[in-house]
């Protein structure tokens, strides 16, 4: 079931996969592409349209120009320190390189849009251990269970051994959820009874994945701790007992946010990603939003990659970052 949606699966030996960088070449070379790859993003491509017309409008540079800037990245939820940066920062390329027209301000944003985001990251395996372990948090109704389904259903088609641990222990229905998810990939569950200790969720779990051979564990923490304090005893309860098993374990720390709660979302994702050592974000529900743009904010605030992207609500809707694509994607038909 899982071929129909990913295409063929591959022969290759999971360990000698592409890199996401041979992968963003080869995807470079398909630029016609990009616009249909990326149509989830078609609400946000219109804010970053009104900006081409804004910078197409004006043939030199006014200061109208960088007030019709500022207002369509704010628009497209870049937000605010974002998007202050950003106008400051090409406001101070203009001069420094002369610039006479809108539309080289268009290709300045482009380059500078590019460069925030980094390059492209993939998830991180361990070179010690047989066994990688990821560790992933997000509040509630981020769509942390379904991405940690949709990564479950991705790496086990690249050939991985995946397990998955029930370690957001509070509410019944989380753990009933994340179940119902490993049966539909196919990838097996281990669980304990709600409100009992995460730690010892993941000590099972962890016997269980030496005892299967499996590559690859995905553990679902809490994601409703109320204060950073004990999501932060938490997670240094559950690094402790990985590390019994696994040295250079977790090997991922992955925070998923929805794209459609904007600014305050990342407010609080700042306050967790200083402290926790955060390795990477996964941000939700881009498609059907105007406000992808908040990956320009994740990626200037957080200081941690973009790994993933959530782009719908079926297990196939879960695309590795391409940041040089998804700027392509924001600038296409213009
Ligand atoms: N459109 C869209 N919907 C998504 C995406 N990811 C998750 N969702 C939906 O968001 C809702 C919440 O997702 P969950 O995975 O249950 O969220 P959670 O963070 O585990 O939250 P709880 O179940 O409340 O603990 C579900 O209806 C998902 O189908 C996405 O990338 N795009």
């Amino acid at each position: 079931m899982l071929n129909r949606f990913f295409g063929q699966k591959p022969q290759e030996d999971p360990k000698q996969k592409k890199t996401n960088e041979d992968v963003q070449e080869q995807v470079a070379e398909q630029q016609p592409d990009i616009e249909q790859r990326f149509s989830f993003l078609s609400r946000t491509r219109q804010m970053f349209n009104r900006l081409g017309n804004t910078v197409q409008e004006n043939d030199i540079i006014t200061d109208s120009l960088w007030d019709e800037l500022e207002e369509s990245l704010l628009g497209a939820d870049v937000g605010p320190s974002t998007t202050l940066w950003l106008i400051d920062r090409l406001r101070e390329r203009a001069s420094d390189e002369n610039m006479r027209t809108g539309r080289q301000v268009q290709q300045a944003l482009r380059e500078e849009l590019t460069q925030l985001l980094g390059k492209p990251a993939a998830l991180r395996f361990s070179k010690q251990s047989p066994l990688t372990v990821i560790l992933v948090i997000g509040v509630n109704g981020s769509g942390k269970t379904t991405s940690i389904a949709k990564m479950a259903a991705r790496l086990k088609h690249e050939g991985h051994d995946v397990m998955l641990a029930a370690g957001d222990t509070f509410r019944a229905a989380a753990i009933d959820q994340l179940q119902e998810w490993g049966n539909r990939v196919d990838v097996p569950v281990i669980s304990q009874k709600p409100n009992s200790d995460p730690g010892a969720v993941v000590f099972d779990a962890l016997q269980a994945a030496q005892s299967r051979g499996s590559d690859v564990l995905i553990v679902d923490t809490a994601g409703r701790l109320h204060t950073k304090f004990n999501l932060m005893e938490e997670l240094k309860k559950i690094n402790k007992i990985i590390q019994r098993f696994v040295p250079d374990g977790p090997h991922e720390l992955l925070m998923v946010i929805d794209a459609t709660t904007g600014q305050n979302a990342l407010l609080q994702a700042r306050k967790f990603a200083e402290d926790i050592g955060l390795t990477g974000v996964i941000i939700t529900k881009l498609d059907g939003t105007s406000k992808g743009g908040f990956a320009f904010a994740v990626a200037d605030d957080l200081g941690v990659p973009i790994k993933f992207i959530g782009t719908g609500e079926k297990v196939e809707n879960l695309m590795p970052f391409e940041p040089q694509n998804f700027v392509a994607a924001l600038f296409a038909q213009q």
